[in-house]
C-alpha cells in the first residue's frame, strides 16, 4: 500500500485542533504521555450500521441501538492478537464456538446472551464508540490511537497479559544520529527547520503527533505508513519511525535504535467496554462482571502454585508458627494446616500435619527449601487454574468510574 503524506509543517498548528482538548475518562495506568481528548458519542445508528451489514442472519430491518437485546463483544479477526484472544477466553472456560472461519459471528455457549463479532482491531474501537459493540478485546495501543481518549470507552481490564509491546520512537544508529541518544538530543538537532522538518513515519498518527508536540518538537512532518516502517529511514523516505516494538529484533536488524524518553506508550491486550452500553443496555454490566471475574481468576492463578507438604508436630499452632517464620510460606491469607489422622494400636492419633500454601510460581524453589528447612516432607506442587478473590478490585474500580 502506498503511504499517504500527512503534512504537518509546523507542529504547533495541531495545538488548536479539536483532538487536543483536555483530559477525560479513558484511563489505563500503562499510558505514558497519553493525552485525553473527548470524542462525543455518535447518535444511535439507524438501520444499516456496518455491523448489521455483515450479519450472518441479516434482519429485514436492522434494529436501532435501543432495540437490540443481545450483547455484543468484538474480537480481533486477524493478526497475532486473534489466536491469543481465543486461547485466553478458552482458559477462562469461555470457548468461542466459531463454525466457519469466513463467518464474522460466533458465540460462547457458556454466555447465552452474548454474540461474538470478529472485527479488525481498529474497527472494534470505532464500533465500541458508536455503540455497535458493547465489549471488545484489543491492544491498548489501538484503543489509545483510535479512541483518542474518548470518554465513551471504559478500559475494564488493562492487563490481559498478552500482546505486550511499546510504541516507541526509533532513529538510525549511524550517520547524523550516531550520537543522538535521548529525545532531547533529537529535538535539539540543528538540522530540523521549517523548510526541512524532521520526517516521522508512523501508523499511529494521533499518538505520534501528540507525543512530538508535547515533547517540544517544532519542525516535524508526518508520513502515514502501515507496514515495514523500519525500512523507511534506509530508503530515505523518513528520518525516524514511531512504531511498535516488542523484542527489538526488527529495529536491530534494520540498523535502528530506541532513544531515552522515546517510549510513547506501553501496551498489552485489554478488555474495553462502551460506557453507554454499561449504563443502558440490559445484561452488559452482568456479562462484564462475569468476564472480569473469570479473567481475573485465571490470570491471578497463572502466577501462583499450591504447595502441599507433611510436617511432624505437636499441634497445628506449633506447626503454623514454624511455617509462618519463613518469608516465602505465608500464602494468600496464611497457610492452611490440617491434622493427618493415623491409626496406632487401635487408637486414632495425630503425628503429622498437612500444610497447604499458595506461593508465587517464581519463588517455588525457595519455598520448597524453606519447607524442608523446617521439617517439611513429601512435598506436592499443584498448578492452580483459578483463584477467585472475594471481589476483584477492578470491578470496584469500574463501578466507581460509572458512578454506580
Ligand atoms: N511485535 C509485537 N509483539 C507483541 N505484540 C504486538 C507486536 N506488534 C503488534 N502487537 C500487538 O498486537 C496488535 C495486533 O498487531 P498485529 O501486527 O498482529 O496485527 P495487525 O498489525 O493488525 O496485522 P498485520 O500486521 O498483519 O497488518 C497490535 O495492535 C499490538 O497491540
Ligand atoms: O520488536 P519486534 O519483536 O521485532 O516486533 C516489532 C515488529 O512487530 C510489528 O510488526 P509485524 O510483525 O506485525 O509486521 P507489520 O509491520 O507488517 O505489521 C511491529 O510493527 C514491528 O515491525
Ligand atoms: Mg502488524
Amino acid at each position: 500500500m502506498s503511504p499517504m503524506l500527512a503534512t504537518l509543517p509546523d507542529v504547533t498548528a495541531v495545538l488548536h485542533s479539536p483532538s487536543a482538548s483536555p483530559p477525560s475518562g479513558l484511563r489505563a495506568p500503562a499510558a505514558v504521555g497519553m493525552g485525553m481528548a473527548r470524542t462525543r458519542f455518535l447518535a444511535p445508528r439507524a438501520a444499516a450500521s456496518a455491523a448489521s451489514a455483515v450479519s450472518a442472519k441479516p434482519a429485514a430491518v436492522a434494529p436501532l441501538y435501543a432495540d437490540r437485546t443481545v450483547v455484543r463483544i468484538g474480537l480481533p479477526s486477524k493478526g497475532r492478537m486473534s489466536e491469543q484472544t481465543l486461547s485466553l477466553l478458552k482458559s477462562c472456560q469461555l470457548s468461542v464456538r466459531h463454525l466457519n472461519p469466513r463467518q464474522y459471528t460466533a458465540d460462547i455457549p457458556q454466555v447465552p446472551n452474548l454474540e461474538v463479532w470478529f472485527q479488525r482491531p481498529k474497527d472494534i474501537v470505532r464500533k465500541l464508540q458508536s455503540g455497535d459493540l458493547d465489549l471488545g478485546i484489543v491492544g491498548f495501543d489501538i484503543v489509545s490511537e483510535y479512541g483518542q481518549g474518548s470518554d465513551d470507552l471504559v478500559v475494564v481490564h488493562d492487563a490481559l497479559e498478552f500482546g505486550h509491546c511499546r510504541l516507541s520512537l526509533a532513529v538510525p544508529k549511524e550517520g547524523i544520529f550516531e550520537n543522538i541518544n535521548t529525545l532531547e538530543d533529537l529535538a535539539n538537532m540543528p538540522e530540523w527547520t521549517q523548510e526541512r522538518p524532521l520526517r516521522v513515519v508512523t501508523g499511529f498518527g494521533y499518538l505520534g503527533e501528540k507525543f512530538m508536540r508535547e515533547n517540544g518538537f517544532n519542525h516535524v512532518s508526518f508520513l502515514a505508513g502501515d507496514g515495514a516502517l523500519e525500512s523507511y529511514p534506509a530508503m530515505g523516505m523518513a528520518d525516524v519511525i514511531v512504531d511498535l516494538v516488542s523484542s527489538g529484533t526488527t529495529l536491530r536488524e534494520n540498523n535502528l535504535k530506541e532513544i531515552d524518553g522515546g517510549v510513547v506508550l506501553e501496551s498489552q491486550a485489554t478488555l474495553v467496554a462502551c460506557r453507554r452500553s454499561l449504563h443502558k443496555r440490559n445484561g452488559v454490566l452482568e456479562i462484564t462482571h462475569e468476564m472480569l471475574e473469570r479473567l481475573e481468576a485465571h490470570l491471578t492463578a497463572t502466577g501462583e502454585i499450591m504447595v502441599t507438604a507433611n510436617m511432624r508436630g505437636n499441634s497445628a499452632e506449633e506447626v503454623a508458627e514454624r511455617v509462618l517464620s519463613q518469608t516465602s510460606l505465608c500464602g494468600l491469607q496464611g497457610p492452611t494446616i490440617s491434622p493427618v489422622y493415623r491409626s496406632r494400636d487401635g487408637k486414632v492419633a495425630v503425628e503429622y500435619y498437612a500444610i497447604n500454601v499458595v506461593v508465587p510460581q517464581k519463588s517455588l524453589y525457595k519455598s520448597i527449601q524453606q519447607l524442608r528447612s523446617i521439617g517439611g516432607s513429601g512435598v506436592l506442587v499443584t498448578k492452580l487454574t483459578y483463584i477467585f478473590d472475594e471481589e476483584t478490585p477492578r470491578w470496584r474500580k469500574l463501578l466507581l468510574e460509572l458512578g454506580l
